[in-house]
């Protein structure tokens, strides 16, 4: 069986975070193992409060995991602090890791910082350079960029911008985009791929970004090429959003297991 790890923060409401993209590993029929960088307090309406692990803490799972299990391929979200990128990066560099995809995680949905501002720069410095695909969305792909995007002329420049960090590839997601078709964009340094899918009207996204990035982790765990292991994992999100639940006050979860109804 194929082996994937998530390094990210917990969800308590099990939409966003460690728990979805846990979810999405098991949709996959891939094994999920977790390194917890940070805990929030957090319901559908909203992040509360995150409280993060100690450094030495997140090092010693991942030597936990790493001495261990064989992993085909690893999701990154949340990571808070430039401590935690910093002992991350350096664990990942020192056990090979393979198939690295990094969700840039900056905001939740309602404007809770997720990364501290003096962290963008270690993210830029140590990680990116390490990862197979990178996917922020539109106001994340703004800030790495440091430009406004407004345009599918401005995410191809952003793309490029990103990509000159060092990753291999970029995917900037359209979901904050107004428009009737969701478009997200893939650049690998020579092609642009476009990925259509239709926007469904529904509040219940919580996770989306968490969802996209593990279920393209899984999918290069399979042995999957980058651009087919994202037109997959876009299928995929487009399904669970379509079955998302209403569960809770504020924007519900998706269904990861809507292909087993
Ligand atoms: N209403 C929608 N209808 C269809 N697809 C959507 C919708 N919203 C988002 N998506 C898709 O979901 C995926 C995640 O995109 P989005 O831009 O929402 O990420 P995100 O902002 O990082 O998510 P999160 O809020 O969980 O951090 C993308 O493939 C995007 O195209
Ligand atoms: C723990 C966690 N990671 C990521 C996000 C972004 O969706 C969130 N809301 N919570």
């Amino acid at each position: 069986m194929k082996k994937a790890l998530t390094i990210a923060g917990s969800d308590s409401s099990a939409g966003a975070g460690i728990q979805a993209d846990l979810k999405t590993f098991a949709a996959h029929f891939v094994y999920g193992v977790s390194v917890i960088t940070s805990v929030t307090a957090q319901n559908t309406k909203g992040v509360i409060a995150a409280f993060d692990l100690p450094k030495d803490f997140v090092k010693l799972q991942l030597e936990a995991i790493f001495t261990d299990i064989d992993i085909d391929a690893v999701k990154i979200g949340m990571l808070s602090s430039k401590e935690i990128i910093e002992v991350v990066s350096c664990r990942l560099k020192y056990f090979k890791a393979r198939n690295i995809v990094l969700d840039p995680v900056v905001f939740s949905k309602n404007g809770f910082k997720l990364l501290k501002d003096e962290a963008i720069k270690t993210l830029y410095d140590e990680l990116i350079p390490l990862c197979k695909v990178i996917t922020p969305n539109i106001p994340e792909a703004s800030l790495l960029a440091e430009m406004e995007i407004k345009s599918i002329d401005d995410i191809k420049l952003a793309c490029k911008k990103i990509l000159s960090f060092g990753c291999e590839s970029v995917l900037i997601k359209g979901g904050h985009f107004d428009s009737d078709d969701v478009v997200d964009i893939l650049f690998d340094g020579k092609d642009f791929y476009y990925f259509k899918g239709k926007r469904i009207n529904t509040k219940n996204t919580h996770g989306t970004g968490c969802t996209l990035s593990s279920a393209i982790a899984a999918n290069l765990a399979l042995g999957y090429d980058v651009p087919y292991a994202v037109e997959k994992s876009k299928e995929y999100i487009q399904g669970a959003i379509e079955n998302s639940l209403n569960i809770g006050l504020g924007f519900g979860p998706l269904d990861h297991f809507y292909l087993f109804k």
